[in-house]
Order: structure tokens, then C-alpha cells, then sequence
């Protein structure tokens, strides 16, 4: 199991002033340094966070696992084959939304990724990875695309707000992991993870491979320092 950090919000900030700071690409080293095994950015169509710019700048510096978050565009499609990071993590997206809100609907995408989408990046040493909910059908299906890994959808377990519901997301991501194992794909999880409910998810949920985090991450390193919040998060996800 690994961490890869998100660096999306450092953009956030960085783009509230125009001053170019902070800048994502320190962040990113910051990270790696710390004991990150990658970084992760999401390039939304609308370009709120990660520009262009730093695409290309964290394809130079990042020395770990570059994981490259976007919609199945054709745009994206064209940079991040140009661009070539080891893992291409594809995510629905809208503009209205704050983040992403959920995963794909694999019945709704499985015949465009069939047949436009999985042939660009077979070409290329690129890996892929479909964001998704801890459903049966999704992630038969994504088995069936013959998807290299999955990403299981965190966010509904991480704004459970009864002990039950927590409870009942952590069985559903448990027996997500086990199926995509089972079927042949590597596991990878985020969204909505932090300091208080990665510890319950990483104990619970076997065959976790890369563990994304950002939002959170970002913000408590506002408080404690980016080095040391790494640590903090590397240290929960081995048990400390
Ligand atoms: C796929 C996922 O869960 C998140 O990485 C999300 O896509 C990040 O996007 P924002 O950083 O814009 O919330
Ligand atoms: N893939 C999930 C991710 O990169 C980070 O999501 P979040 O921690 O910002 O919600």
C-alpha cells in the first residue's frame, strides 16, 4: 500500500492570488521527500486548479508514480498521451460540481471506452485505472473493459455521518476490494480520506495498492506543515 498525494488544492490556492505561489511542483517534492510514493492531479476541463503549465512541470519533476486524474475527453485524451504518466485515473466530471461526486456508471461508459477510449492508451505504456463505485455491476464491468486497476469511490464512506452508515460503507468497499482482486485488477482507493477515517478504512479494506489523498491533506498541512502531515498520513497507513 502506498500514498499518493494530491496536489490539486495547492493549485487552488496558488490561483486565488496569481502571484504563483505556492507552487505545486515544490509541493510535489515536498511530498515525495516525506515518503510519498507519487503525486496525483486532477486536470478538470475548466482548468479551476492544475493548469496546463504544471501538467507538464510535475511530468519533469515527480521522480515517483505520477497518476493523472481527468475526464475521458478527447482533449485530455491528447495531453495525457503526450504527457505519458504511469497511470491514467479517468473520473466523470462536471462543471457545476465542488469535486467529483461519485463514480462512473460503467454501463453508461463501457462501449465508448471499448472503442475510442482504451485503444488510445493501448498504444502507450500507460496504465488504467477507472474511478468507481463499490457496486457489483461496476466493477464486473470494468473486469470486462479489462481495466488494469480500479479506484474505489471513498467519498460516500467518508461523509457517513452515522456509525452505522461508516459501518455499512466500509463492508461495500471491503467486498469491492475482494471482487476486483478476484477478478483480476489492482485496487486503489480515495476520495474524502483524512486523518480520522483512513485508519478504519486501511484495517478494514484488503488489496489496497495506491491510496489518494488530497483535500484534507492539503488543509491539515496548513496547520502541522506538508512534511509532517505526510508523515502522519504515512504513519495511519502502517498501522501507527
Ligand atoms: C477522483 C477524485 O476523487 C478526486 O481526486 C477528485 O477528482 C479531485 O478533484 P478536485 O481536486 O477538483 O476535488
Ligand atoms: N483520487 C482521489 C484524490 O486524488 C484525492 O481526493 P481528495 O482527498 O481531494 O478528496
Amino acid at each position: 500500500m502506498q500514498l499518493l498525494v494530491n496536489i490539486d488544492h495547492v493549485a487552488t490556492l496558488r490561483n486565488a492570488r496569481g502571484e504563483g505561489y505556492p507552487d505545486p511542483v515544490k509541493a510535489a517534492a515536498v511530498c515525495e521527500k516525506a515518503g510519498a510514493a507519487g503525486i496525483v492531479f486532477h486536470l478538470r476541463g475548466d482548468r479551476r486548479h492544475i493548469r496546463d503549465d504544471d501538467v507538464y512541470a510535475l511530468k519533469e519533476s515527480v521522480t515517483g508514480s505520477l497518476d493523472f486524474e481527468m475526464a475521458a475527453s478527447e482533449e485530455m485524451l491528447d495531453i495525457s498521451t503526450e504527457i505519458n504518466p504511469h497511470l491514467v485515473t479517468l473520473v466523470p466530471e462536471s462543471r457545476e460540481e465542488l469535486t467529483t461526486e461519485g463514480g462512473l456508471r460503467m454501463e453508461k461508459v463501457f462501449d465508448d471506452f471499448q472503442q475510442r477510449v482504451f485503444p488510445r492508451f493501448r498504444e502507450t505504456d500507460i496504465r488504467i485505472s477507472l474511478f468507481i463505485d463499490p457496486n457489483r455491476e461496476d466493477i464486473e464491468l470494468a473486469g470486462e473493459l479489462g481495466t488494469d486497476m480500479i479506484e474505489l469511490h471513498t467519498g460516500t464512506y467518508a461523509n457517513a455521518e452515522t456509525e452505522e452508515a461508516r459501518r455499512h460503507e466500509l463492508r461495500r468497499l471491503k467486498e469491492g476490494a475482494v471482487l476486483a482482486h478476484e477478478l483480476g485488477m489492482e485496487v486503489n482507493a480515495g476520495h474524502g480520506l483524512n486523518l480520522d477515517n483512513l485508519g478504519p478504512l486501511v484495517e478494514t479494506v484488503p488489496h489496497l495498492n495506491d491510496i489518494s489523498i488530497g483535500h484534507a491533506l492539503v488543509s491539515s498541512a496548513l496547520y502541522d506543515g506538508l512534511e509532517t502531515t505526510v508523515k502522519k498520513f504515512l504513519n495511519i497507513m502502517r498501522g501507527g
